[in-house]
Formats: structure tokens, C-alpha cells, sequence
């Protein structure tokens, strides 16, 4: 794994507790939960003016951090009790924590918490193994503002799924790298206002959780720069089914792979060709049978679905895939295959939204991560699955979350657009993952500089600039290395 990847990788709770049996033998946990409790009362103290703070405190290193958090903020003069829902195993940090910590202790009930003005939750953090009980719940719902160590003590690290009903969060400090809780939602909305402290965790503890989860950035992927000794293609060809119905759909899906940076973008549509021909002048509309335009073998990759019916899918997919071809199922494509999805089989990349998802693998239920790499295995193919975090699992495993998004992307035709980007990173040579990866971000990139309300076609005009922007940061994320 390169080294580059580990800043963006977002360890599971599981892979914590191997970081930290892996820290227990450098450098003491004790030391770890020093900062990590200093941190949180950091990030306290610059984002609140001094007030009565109650912090609850569980009985594992979460709530160690708490009492570490707690005595620095007596420290700093802040007027702070602490609520334990149960002692610390003798022996441990946490016990040493709230041994160091001499200040108010008072009673864990809803009461207390009601009279605080700040509420700081080190209950359970990365050891929540089920839904809390009512008698922690109770207490945590009658907390005005509420600050997370690590997490929320109801939301799961791993899904980012609340065990329990409960309140939105100002802040959340986590530690080391933010955990996949904190990026998909629910859990994304729930903790608030995130903060990663660095706590000092020797990175090879980071590397020895062998983390397969990351946030979607540049530096995790890199897309190819324009060079001066390109042609239309070197920098990749992108063909796309279309047809007779719905032309809308491919032209979109053409229109983004252009703007991406795509050398040359072909559309075969058989004897619909006149109704594009009207359509943008930079366009290779054509007519003759597949398998004459197959014999070029330039044409590597191919967009099937945007814009098909079901029996247009079947008159071309397979013969796709025959044809070794790297293939993106979108749409159509995805609805021909649904309750069947071994008539995939053989494509590099799908991009369902949830209701494809569904009608191929069913609900996909609290854990996207799984279920979408789940599939990806299955399937022996990438799989995309679209959202406000948008899921992208390789059948190797790797997962990556993409929030580099905004709803402003939430406009019909905008899944085309994106099925056509990621053809152009495949063209370009990508990797399967990497150019679906790439691709989410590129969209995403576009969408935020869209504007405000922007239509579909609104987006295109700044995936050049999405391109470069890319680009760059991944070149700057290499040479931080
Ligand atoms: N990852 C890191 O780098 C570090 C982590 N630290 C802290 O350590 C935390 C993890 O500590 P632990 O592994 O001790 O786990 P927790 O403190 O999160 O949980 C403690 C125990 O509570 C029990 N529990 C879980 N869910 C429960 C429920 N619903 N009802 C009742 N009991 C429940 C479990 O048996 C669990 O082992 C992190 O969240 C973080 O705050 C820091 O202290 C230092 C470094
Ligand atoms: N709330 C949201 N926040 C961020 N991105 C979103 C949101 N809703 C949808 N998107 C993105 O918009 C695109 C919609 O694609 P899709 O559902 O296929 O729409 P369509 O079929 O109309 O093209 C996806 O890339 C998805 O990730
Ligand atoms: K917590």
C-alpha cells in the first residue's frame, strides 16, 4: 500500500482495537488518552466561551479520554463535573485517567445533565457494541449542546447507523483518522462539526490495522495530466450506446465524458444515429452494426445503459462483453439486470443508485460498506453505489466513501453525467476503482462550482477545472510524502 493512502483511510472500530493492542506495546495507551482528552478539551475551549460542563463517562478508554478532557478543563478554570455510568476496570488507563481526576463528581441521571450548559459524551466510543439503554439514552437526550468523544455514543464507527434514537451533536473530536461512522449518514449528520486530533499513533500502529476503507480525495488516485505528445487517442476513446427513445440520457452521458477530457467520444446508435446527429458537433455519431465497430480495437471502453430499453440493452451488452471490452453498466443496463445480476457478469464498473441497487442485490440495509462490497465481490466488478456519500467497492475489498458532494448534484441526468466521466478515466488507462473513484470526485468537484441551483448541463462546464483541480492535489499529496 502506498504510503499516502494511510492519511486517507478511515479505520473500522475493529482496526482501532488492533491500532491500539498494536500502541499498547510502543508507546502506552496512557500516553495516547493524555492527548486524546487534551485534545477534546482543545477543541472545547476554542469553540465555547468557559460554562458549566458536565461530562459522562463510560467505563472504557472512551470514557477515559473524558476524565483526561475533564481535568484539563479544571485546569483552565472551566466549572466541570463528571457523571460515570460505571467505574473503569481496575488496573487500566482509564481507571489511572479518573484516579488524576480530583474535581465534582455527581450522579449519572438526566437531572444533571439538564443543568449543564455544555455536555461533553465519553460513554462509549469505538467499543459500542450494541444500543445503549434507556439509562444512557435518557441522560444523553436531555443534554442541551452536546460534544462527542470519538463518537456519539448511539452511532456505529463502523456503519455510521444510530443503535438508538438520539440528538444531533455541535462537535465531534475523534483521533488518529475519522472512522467510516463519521462519514456516512446517519452518523455524518448526527456528530455535527468534526475534528481529527493527532495523538502521536505511530503510524506503523495505523498500517498494522490494515484499514480498507478511505475517503474519496486526490492522492488516493491520480488522474493523468494532458502531455504535450497527447492525440485524441492517447488521451482515450469513449463509445456509448444509444438509443431510440430516450437520446437525452446518452447525450448527457457524452456531454460529461467530453467535458471530462475524453479524446474522442463516439456514439453508436444504430438506426436512431439521425437523432443525435442534430445533437453537439464535436460528436462521432454512428450507424454501422456493433460488430463492425468492435474490429476498431482503439475503441476499449464502452458506456452501456444511459438512454436504453431493456431490449436495447440486450442487443448490446453481451456483445460487449464477448468482445472483451471494458464496459460501465449504468441505468438501463442495471434494469435489465435486476433480480438477475449475473447478466453483468464480465462488466468493470456499475454505477446503481440505491432503487438499482435494490432490484439487483436487495436492500442494501445499515451496512452500505458491506453490502456494496459485497457485490463488488459477487460481481467480480466495481461497484458505485450513488448517494449523498457515494460508495465505491473494488472486488479486492477496498471500499472508498465519497463526500465530496453536494445535493446541488440531485438534478435528473446527473447520474449520466457522471457514468460518462468515469468512462473517460477508464479510457485515460485508469484502473477500474481508481477511475470510479475519480470520477465521484470529479462530479462532486463540478457540483460544488456549479453554482447555485444548476441544471444538469451546468456541471459540465467545470469538470476541466474539476480535472485539473485534481491534478494538482494529488500531485501535492504525493510530495507531502
Ligand atoms: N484509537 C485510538 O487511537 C485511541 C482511542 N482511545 C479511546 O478509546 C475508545 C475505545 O475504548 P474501548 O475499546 O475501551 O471501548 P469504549 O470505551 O468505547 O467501550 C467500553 C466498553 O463498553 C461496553 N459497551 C459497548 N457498548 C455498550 C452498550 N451499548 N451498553 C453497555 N456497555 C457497552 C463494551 O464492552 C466496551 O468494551 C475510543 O473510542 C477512544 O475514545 C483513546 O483513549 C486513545 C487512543
Ligand atoms: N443529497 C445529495 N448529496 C450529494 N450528492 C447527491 C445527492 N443526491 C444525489 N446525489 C448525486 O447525484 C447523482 C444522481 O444520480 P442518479 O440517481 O443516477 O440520477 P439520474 O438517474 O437522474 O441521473 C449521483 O451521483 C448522486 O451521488
Ligand atoms: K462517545
Amino acid at each position: 500500500m502506498m504510503a499516502h493512502t494511510l492519511r486517507f483511510c478511515l479505520p473500522t472500530p475493529a482496526q482501532c482495537a488492533t491500532m491500539d493492542e498494536a500502541a499498547s506495546r510502543i508507546t502506552g495507551i496512557a500516553a495516547l488518552m493524555d492527548r486524546a482528552g487534551w485534545a477534546v478539551a482543545q477543541a472545547v475551549r476554542s469553540r465555547f466561551a468557559p460554562c458549566r460542563v458536565l461530562v459522562l463517562c463510560g467505563p472504557g478508554n472512551n470514557g477515559g479520554d473524558g476524565y483526561v478532557a475533564a481535568r484539563y478543563l479544571e485546569r483552565a478554570r472551566w466549572p466541570v463535573q463528571v457523571a460515570a455510568l460505571a467505574e473503569p476496570r481496575e488496573g487500566g488507563p482509564a481507571a489511572e485517567a479518573a484516579r488524576l481526576f480530583r474535581g465534582n463528581r455527581v450522579a449519572f441521571t438526566p437531572e444533571n445533565a439538564r443543568r449543564a450548559d455544555l455536555v461533553i459524551d465519553a460513554v462509549f466510543g469505538a467499543g459500542l457494541d450494541r444500543a445503549p439503554a434507556d439509562e444512557v439514552m435518557n441522560v444523553i437526550r436531555e443534554a442541551g449542546t452536546l460534544v462527542a468523544v470519538d463518537l456519539p455514543s448511539f452511532v456505529n464507527g463502523k456503519t455510521g447507523a444510530a443503535l438508538a434514537e438520539g440528538p444531533d451533536y455541535a462537535l465531534s473530536v475523534t483521533f488518529v483518522r475519522p472512522k467510516p461512522g463519521h462519514i456516512l449518514p446517519p452518523g455524518r449528520v448526527t456528530r455535527g462539526e468534526l475534528v481529527c486530533a493527532d495523538i502521536g499513533m505511530p503510524m506503523r500502529c495505523l498500517e498494522a490495522a490494515a484499514p480498507d476503507i478511505w475517503l474519496n480525495q486526490p492522492g488516493l488516485w491520480s488522474v493523468p495530466a494532458m502531455k504535450p505528445e497527447d492525440h485524441k487517442y492517447s488521451r482515450g476513446v469513449v463509445s456509448l450506446c444509444g438509443g431510440r427513445i430516450m437520446p437525452g440520457a446518452t447525450r448527457l452521458a457524452a456531454a460529461g465524458a467530453r467535458a471530462s477530457g475524453a479524446g474522442l467520444v463516439r456514439i453508436s446508435a444504430g438506426r436512431a444515429a439521425e437523432a443525435y446527429r442534430l445533437g453537439a458537433p464535436g460528436l462521432v455519431i454512428d450507424d454501422a452494426p456493433l460488430a463492425a465497430l468492435l474490429e476498431d480495437e482503439r475503441r476499449k471502453v464502452w458506456l452501456c445503459g444511459p438512454g436504453l430499453t431493456e431490449d436495447e440493452v440486450e442487443a448490446t451488452l453481451p456483445v460487449l462483453v464477448a468482445a472483451g471490452r471494458v464496459v460501465l453498466a449504468d441505468a438501463g443496463a442495471l434494469g435489465w439486470a435486476a433480480g438477475a445480476p449475473d447478466k453483468l457478469r464480465g462488466v468493470s464498473v456499475i454505477t446503481p443508485h440505491i432503487g438499482e441497487f435494490a432490484g439487483l442485490f436487495g436492500k442494501p440495509g445499515d451496512d452500505r460498506v458491506q453490502a456494496v462490497r459485497d457485490a463488488a465481490r459477487e460481481l467480480d466488478c466495481v461497484v458505485l453505489l450513488k448517494g449523498s456519500v457515494t460508495v465505491i467497492a473494488a472486488p479486492d475489498g477496498r471500499v472508498a466513501l465519497n463526500d465530496h458532494a453536494t445535493p446541488a448534484l440531485a438534478t435528473a441526468g446527473s447520474g449520466d453525467t457522471l457514468s460518462g466521466v468515469i468512462a473517460t478515466l477508464l479510457a485515460a488507462g485508469m484502473p477500474h476503482w481508481e477511475a470510479a473513484c475519480a470520477g465521484a470526485w470529479l462530479h462532486g468537484e463540478a457540483g460544488l462550482n456549479a453554482g447555485n441551483w444548476p441544471i444538469v448541463e451546468d456541471f459540465d462546464g467545470h469538470l476541466g477545472d474539476a480535472r485539473a483541480r485534481a491534478i494538482a492535489l494529488a500531485a501535492d499529496a504525493a510530495c507531502d510524502d
